[in-house]
């Protein structure tokens, strides 16, 4: 499989992605600068971590304009799958790509900590392989993760079923204090409503292998890669 993750001025965890992608799963992950107009020849793009742009006006509305954004609308367009992890989650936000947008921690601290996350449907490409109950710890790292939309965008979000992962704490529930950033409905991810592109504030490619204190994150690129590898199958027969 070949993936592109973007590059933007400031990005901090391209490199990480491009890890997880390439030795712990054996796939070809390409670094795309953030000036390019084309993505090249690839099954998903994944766009990572940081603080592109500083995190100026509001972090994600700048790198929205970036030229490789053009070519994510319209890979996204063609039912292409796209995966924003934090920052990246931001951007797809700001891009108009993901409804809602991420604003300020309600507590106004940057959060630094595991989290536990509830995968609320396995009906995408991101979750299909997650096991039904399971609550992966994952690691969270920003300051501007709170989700928010209006009343009829969170509705719409609920019966389209497109809310994938909620914070939770180690019982399942999502409750308040399982809420690092104040997010509306303990939202930690979403998609949209065509279920190509997703977003979510934890860091699952910061969760791919034991060394790193959970390797919990596998079973959203697991559920990915197992998508597009079903796709490809079926391309060809
Ligand atoms: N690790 C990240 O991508 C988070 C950084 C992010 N821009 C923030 O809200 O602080």
């Amino acid at each position: 499989m070949n993936f592109a993750v973007l590059q933007f001025p400031a990005s901090n965890c391209d490199q990480d992605a491009v890890h997880a992608l390439r030795n712990v799963f054996g796939h070809s992950a390409r670094l795309l600068w953030h000036k390019e107009t084309s993505l090249g020849d690839v099954d998903a793009v994944l766009i990572p971590g940081g603080f592109s742009y500083g995190d100026y006006l509001r972090t994600g509305a700048i790198a929205r304009f970036s030229p490789v954004m053009q070519a994510v609308q319209t890979f996204a367009a063609n039912g292409g799958l796209v995966l924003g992890i934090c920052n990246g989650f931001q951007i797809l936000c700001e891009a108009g790509l993901l409804p809602g947008a991420l604003i300020r921690n309600r507590s106004l601290q940057f959060r630094c900590e595991h989290v536990f996350v509830k995968t609320v449907t396995k009906d995408s490409p991101f979750t299909g392989q997650v096991p039904d109950g399971k609550l992966m710890r994952i690691p969270i790292a920003h300051g501007e993760g709170c989700y928010f939309a209006d009343e009829e965008t969170i509705s719409r979000l609920k019966s389209n079923n497109q809310i994938l992962w909620q914070y939770v704490n180690d019982k399942g529930e999502a409750t308040e204090v399982a809420n690092p950033n104040g997010s509306v409905q303990n939202i930690a991810g979403i998609c949209n409503e065509r279920r190509n592109v997703a977003g979510l504030m934890p860091h699952p490619e910061r969760a791919c292998e034991p060394l790193l204190g959970s390797a919990d994150g596998r079973l959203i690129f697991e559920s990915f890669l197992n998508y597009l590898q079903n796709k490809n199958v079926a391309k060809a027969a």
